[in-house]
């Protein structure tokens, strides 16, 4: 066998993201001959001993990251700035600290200043996940052929992006480097507005009157169907999202809102060409997803 990305990777938080990393080194030995898992909820540390998903599992913070070369935040990203101080004391000289938040300028922001020079931050995020959440929600094959982001701060040296990089190529998934900023807007498009809209639109059906409430219910077809299973995703987790993305997310909303207000008025006005214009613009959006492998 080849030597292995890395001796010892820990995972910090081994929900569906971080349980799926741990699943797919178990499988794949090149990633790392030893993982490790940590979790505040000691239940979820039960429950991956259960799984047997890790080949340790520690109780506290300070032994799960001491053996470490990478270690890996996959914490809802409001976490990350509490966590990042609770480890950076302990952290082996020359270890990578890596993140899978959904936001990277407030998670940059949150453990920035907490780094020491001998410890080699590479955020990065990937672009993959369900709707569920917890260790049993993880598989192995959850990156497979989906995209990482890895957006790199002016700190991270490029052994560290060489390194993130493998990691995450080996676990099946194409990378890209993307700037701070930019990764920040364009998931505000992808992820965050359509997960804010899955919520709010399930918010008005559930506050529509008794009598319309219950059909919702009975007649739900696939089109609200399927925003019920984007708006089944963890509170905690898009709590902090849009917190924390909030400037890119308010902008997209705000450009969601004319176009959705054009549309309005096209229909008010029997506008048939704009109308059917906006609804090919969304086909072909499917198609190019199709076409790109990123939807069955
Ligand atoms: N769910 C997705 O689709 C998805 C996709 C890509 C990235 N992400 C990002 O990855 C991260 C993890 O998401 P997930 O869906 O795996 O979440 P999850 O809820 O399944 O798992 C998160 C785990 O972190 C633990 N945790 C919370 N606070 C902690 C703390 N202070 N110390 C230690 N453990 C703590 C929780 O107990 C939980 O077990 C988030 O930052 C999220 O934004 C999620
Ligand atoms: O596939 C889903 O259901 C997801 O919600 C995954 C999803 C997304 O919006 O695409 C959610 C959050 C991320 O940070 C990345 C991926």
């Amino acid at each position: 066998m080849n030597t292995p990305i890395f001796n010892c990777v820990t995972v910090i938080g081994p929900g569906l993201i971080g349980s799926s990393i741990l699943r797919r080194i178990k499988k794949d030995r090149s990633i790392a001959t030893h993982s490790v898992a940590y979790d505040s909820n000691p239940d979820v540390c039960n429950r991956v001993k259960e799984l047997q998903i890790a080949d340790e599992v520690c109780f506290d913070p300070k032994s799960a990251v001491e053996n470490a070369d990478c270690v890996v935040l996959a914490i809802p990203v409001g976490a990350m700035e509490e966590v990042t101080k609770q480890i950076i004391p302990y952290m082996k000289k020359g270890a990578i600290l890596t993140d899978t938040g959904s936001t990277k300028a407030s998670v940059i922001a949150a453990i920035e200043p907490h780094l020491t020079p001998d410890i080699i931050f590479v955020p990065a995020h990937p672009m993959a996940g369900t709707e569920f959440s917890g260790p049993d929600a993880g598989f192995d094959t959850l990156f497979e052929n989906r995209w990482c982001l890895i957006t790199p701060t002016a700190n991270t040296s490029q052994e560290g992006i060489n390194k993130i990089t493998t990691f995450w190529q080996t676990m099946g998934a194409n990378t890209r480097i993307l700037a701070i900023k930019h990764h920040d807007k364009v998931c505000a498009i992808v992820s965050h507005l359509p997960h804010l809209i899955a919520f709010t639109i399930c918010n008005t059906a559930d506050s529509l009157e008794e009598e319309t409430r219950s059909e919702v219910l009975d007649y739900a077809a696939s089109g609200f169907r399927d925003f019920t299973r984007v708006a089944s995703s963890d509170p905690t987790m898009w709590r902090d999202v849009f917190i924390n993305n909030r400037e890119a997310i308010l902008e997209m909303l705000a450009r969601f809102t004319e176009d959705a207000q054009a549309m309005a008025k096209a229909i008010r006005w029997k506008d048939e060409d704009y109308i059917t214009e906006t609804i090919q613009k969304g086909r072909r959006i499917r198609k190019s997803l199709i076409d790109n492998k990123q939807v069955q």
